[in-house]
């Protein structure tokens, strides 16, 4: 009976392992059609990740906006740049890098120094640059310290100069220490200037903050760049983080109320801001020169 069986199943074992077998293939090509495809979403996934995360590829966080950092500096080789202006032994860059810290300026100064800003807010300014009165209003530029005349005071007080002024002061300070220079030898260039970022169309090129630069070739005189943000990444806007753009991998920098960056000017800090999504960023340039024929004063009544 067993052999009987046995021979039963063989018998008709032959056509149904045929078709086991091709119950199996179609199994597995379904299989792999749905791994093809599982495979494929999660690298668009991926891709589509990376791409909102950085916009341009792999980035480092230096500044997390959450942290407080009681200062963070990263050296770097100085590029050539500085070999092509007239130099300044203790002043133009030797030793060259980026720091952030968050304990230069407090959120509270950073708030002051927006509300002192304010009126800008209210004409819809995009750039002011502090020292000049230029304003950039849509696709013009006004100069705001021209326009208002002596009605100025009535938009600035003597107690705003002096709190950008003492903000100035201690950014200097730091910038000095960083790279063991004497803080005498920094003088304020132009243009030190009041930025106001959201996520409406570009007017003007000079509206287009997001494409990579180096500072000592946009702007000339710089030689050390500061930036002291006065919004925070993630709670007053979306996108807007600032990027060192190095081989390898990409560094950014996070906004946050009171923090202040600061970089040597030249192409070893080649850098970009993200595009902003949403929200409105509220930053400072204040940049310094070693070239005492490029210093400008701190804004004040004139
Ligand atoms: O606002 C920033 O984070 C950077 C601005 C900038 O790159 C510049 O002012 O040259
Ligand atoms: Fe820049």
């Amino acid at each position: 009976m067993c052999s009987r069986g046995l021979v039963t199943v063989v018998v008709f074992s032959v056509p149904s392992a045929k078709k086991d077998r091709v119950l199996r293939e179609s199994w597995r090509e379904a299989w792999l059609r749905v791994a093809g495809l599982v495979a494929g979403l999660v690298l668009a996934a991926l891709l589509l990740w990376s791409s909102l995360g950085t916009e341009d590829g792999v980035a480092e966080v230096l500044a997390h906006r959450g942290e407080v950092l009681a200062g963070r500096f990263i050296e770097v080789p100085c590029s050539e740049d500085y070999d092509g202006h007239r130099r300044f032994e203790g002043c133009t860059p030797r030793k060259c890098g980026r720091g952030v810290t968050d304990v230069v300026i407090t959120r509270e100064e950073a708030q002051r120094v927006l509300r002192y800003l304010v009126p800008q807010r209210s004409v819809q300014a995009s750039i002011l640059d502090l020292h000049s009165g230029a304003l950039s209003m849509g696709k013009h530029f006004v100069n705001l310290y021209r326009y208002f005349g002596d009605k100025i005071q009535t938009v600035f007080s003597e107690e705003d100069f002096q709190l950008y002024q003492d903000v100035r002061q201690k950014v200097q300070l730091t910038i000095a220490k960083a790279f063991g220079i004497g803080a005498s030898s920094l003088y304020l260039t132009k243009p030190t200037f009041f930025s106001r970022i959201n996520s409406s169309q570009a007017r003007t090129a000079h509206d287009e903050y997001w494409h990579a630069h180096v500072d000592k070739v946009t702007y000339g005189s710089f030689d050390y760049t500061s930036l002291l943000y006065l919004s925070d990444y993630l709670e007053d806007f979306g996108g807007g983080r600032f990027v060192f753009v190095d081989e390898g991998a990409n560094k950014t920098v996070e906004p946050r109320a009171g923090r202040v960056s600061f970089f040597t000017s030249g192409s070893e800090n080649l850098h970009r801001v993200e595009k902003v999504l949403w929200g409105t960023r509220y930053a400072i340039t204040i940049a310094f020169t070693c070239n005492p024929d490029h210093s400008i004063e701190d804004p004040a009544f004139t």
